[in-house]
């Protein structure tokens, strides 16, 4: 009974920042006790036609959505600042539901499965990692029963996200107990906990919001390391920020004012000369204020 108290506590804690990076409503959907269980997904995802406001009364933030992204392929989502990028990744969480359309993973309408089974296909590593009060080893595997961690597994996810080092050196290792949501991590650590957080419960697609704020050299060498191992052999969705990044991409979505006005690969859209053209023609290194400008 201790532990199950302990894991609810646990849950409790790391609720709020959730919430804060979603900014979550009461439009939450609700948990349906009949859905079926998403399982052996490959990552194959469609938006058919998706429309969303985010009340009955506001304007729309998308407007017929449609793409198709095969599993394993890398996507950047670019565009001005409101330009329904951050909607656009709740809706694929489920945080909130299409008020028109459908999408579907590997065929299935996301409608139509379980939240539990969706968010263990479906992960996120935000550009603020939210980490809770507990040992690093927890946060790592995060709502996973104290007693049903699997510690070769944890270690071997932080290997791969370059965190395995820097937790042997804490003072308790795995077991160290992390400061207020990890205050006692600099923001490099805190990312690559995060990630290793990813690989942990093995996501068939991703969700990175790319950080805006800037790690020093080192830092940031390690953590675009780690999120390359966690890209691998996946479906990723990056709200990209960062031209080298967005140059990576197989291809680009252009979101403006909701709508998605170009699509292609990097090349193709300087080629097309059109919006997203025009949005890189000064050439910086960081996307953002190019993007975000109107
Ligand atoms: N919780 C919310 N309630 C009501 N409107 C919202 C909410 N969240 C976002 N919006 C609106 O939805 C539109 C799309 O916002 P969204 O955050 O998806 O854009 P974005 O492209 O991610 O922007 P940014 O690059 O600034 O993060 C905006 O007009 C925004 O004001």
């Amino acid at each position: 009974m201790q532990q199950i108290g302990k894991a609810y506590n646990e849950m409790k804690q790391g609720e709020p920042a959730v919430e804060r990076l979603f900014d979550l409503t009461a439009s939450f959907p609700k948990a349906k006790a009949s859905r079926r269980h998403l399982k052996n997904v490959i990552g194959d995802v469609v938006f058919d036609n998706v429309c969303f406001s985010y009340g009955a009364t506001s304007p729309r933030v998308l407007q017929n959505i449609n793409f198709h992204v095969c599993a394993g392929e890398t996507v950047a989502l670019v565009g001005p600042s409101g330009g329904g990028k951050t909607t656009l990744a709740k809706l694929l969480l489920r945080l909130y539901e299409p008020t028109q359309g459908n999408i579907l993973i590997d065929g299935e309408n996301i409608q139509g499965v379980s939240l539990e089974s969706l968010r263990q296909q479906v992960a996120i590593v935000p550009q603020e990692t939210a980490l809770f009060t507990g040992t690093v080893m927890e946060n790592i595997a995060y709502g996973v029963m104290p007693n049903d961690i699997d510690m070769k597994r944890v270690e071997r996810a932080a290997t791969m996200a370059n965190a395995d080092e820097f937790i042997r050196r804490l003072p308790d290792g795995y077991e160290t107990n992390l400061g207020e949501r990890g205050s006692s991590l600099s923001g490099g650590q805190r990312q690559r906990i995060a990630i290793a957080r990813a690989i942990y419960h093995g996501p068939s697609i991703l969700i990175l919001d790319e950080a805006t704020s800037a790690l020093d050299n080192r830092s940031e060498k390690l953590v675009r390391e780690a999120l390359e191992q966690l890209m691998i052999g996946r479906t990723v969705f990056i709200i990209a920020h960062r031209l080298e990044t967005v140059q990576k991409a197989a291809r680009i979505f252009l979101l403006d004012g909701g709508k998605l006005v170009e699509e292609g690969t990097h090349s193709s859209l300087i080629a097309r000369g059109g919006q997203y053209a025009s949005l890189f023609s000064a050439g910086r290194d960081d996307v953002r204020p190019q993007l975000t400008a109107k």
